[in-house]
């Protein structure tokens, strides 16, 4: 089975390239949402962050605005942050792995910001970044629920530059354009790769 890496900064048009991805029958791995999962009531991660940040944590109930203005803006907190995630979402990733290969499929799809940052695109055979002109990554962040400019601003600061995400990547999605526009560039991608000639 092969993989394909999917990354970009904050805003950047990930989850709607992982979407069309999902539509064309790939498996897509979503570690951002795995990261919510693993925050929710239950969730593995719920008790080490609340040892590490108290005040975001209420009856079991982490309050990620709260989560997100302890870490923002605070790298050694984020770090902090990142230890006890980071290893749970890598042990979902693999299980994911196993399911996708276990099903048959010749191409997975795992889906993560930091995956450039991590050294994850050792784990790929094509990495694709989506790309837009900086303001409109600022624009679109600042269109986000409950994330402030200052926050966008600091997470932005704190993932690796867009020209170098675009310098490693092996395909460069434009996302500055229209959806459609998007969704061309990644069709042409899929039948260069021939994903989709037997079951992917
Ligand atoms: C900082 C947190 C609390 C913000 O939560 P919130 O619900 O507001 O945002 P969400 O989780 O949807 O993330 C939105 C985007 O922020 C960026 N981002 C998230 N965490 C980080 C980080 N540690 N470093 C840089 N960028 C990050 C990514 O581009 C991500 O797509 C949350 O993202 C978190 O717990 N992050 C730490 C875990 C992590 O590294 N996640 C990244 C994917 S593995
Ligand atoms: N051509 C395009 N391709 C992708 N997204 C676009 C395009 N044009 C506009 N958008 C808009 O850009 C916004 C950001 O996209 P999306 O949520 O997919 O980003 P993301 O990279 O997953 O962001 P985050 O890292 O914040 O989760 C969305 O509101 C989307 O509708």
């Amino acid at each position: 089975m092969k993989i394909i890496g999917l990354t970009g900064g904050i805003g950047m048009g990930k989850s709607t390239v992982a979407s069309a991805l999902r539509r064309a029958g790939l498996p897509v791995f979503d570690a951002d949402r795995t990261v919510h999962r693993l925050q929710a009531p239950g969730g593995a991660a719920v008790a080490p962050i609340a040892r590490l940040v108290p005040e975001a944590v209420r009856e079991g109930r982490i309050d990620r605005a709260a989560l997100r203005r302890a870490v923002i803006g605070r790298p050694e907190m984020m770090r902090a942050l990142e230890r006890i995630i980071h290893p749970l979402v890598r042990d979902a990733e693999k299980r994911f792995l196993r399911r996708a290969q276990a099903a048959g499929h010749r191409w997975a799809v795992l889906d993560i910001p930091l995956l450039l940052e991590n050294g994850g695109e050792r784990r790929c055979d094509h990495v694709i970044v989506v790309s837009a002109p900086a303001a409109l990554q600022r624009a679109r962040v600042a269109r986000r629920r409950g994330m402030s400019a200052a926050e966008a601003d600091h997470i932005i600061a704190a993932q690796m530059p867009d020209r170098e995400k675009r310098r490693r990547a092996d395909t460069v999605i434009r996302t500055g354009l229209s959806r459609y526009h998007s969704l061309r560039q990644l069709r042409r991608l899929l039948a260069r790769l021939r994903v989709g000639d037997a079951r992917s």
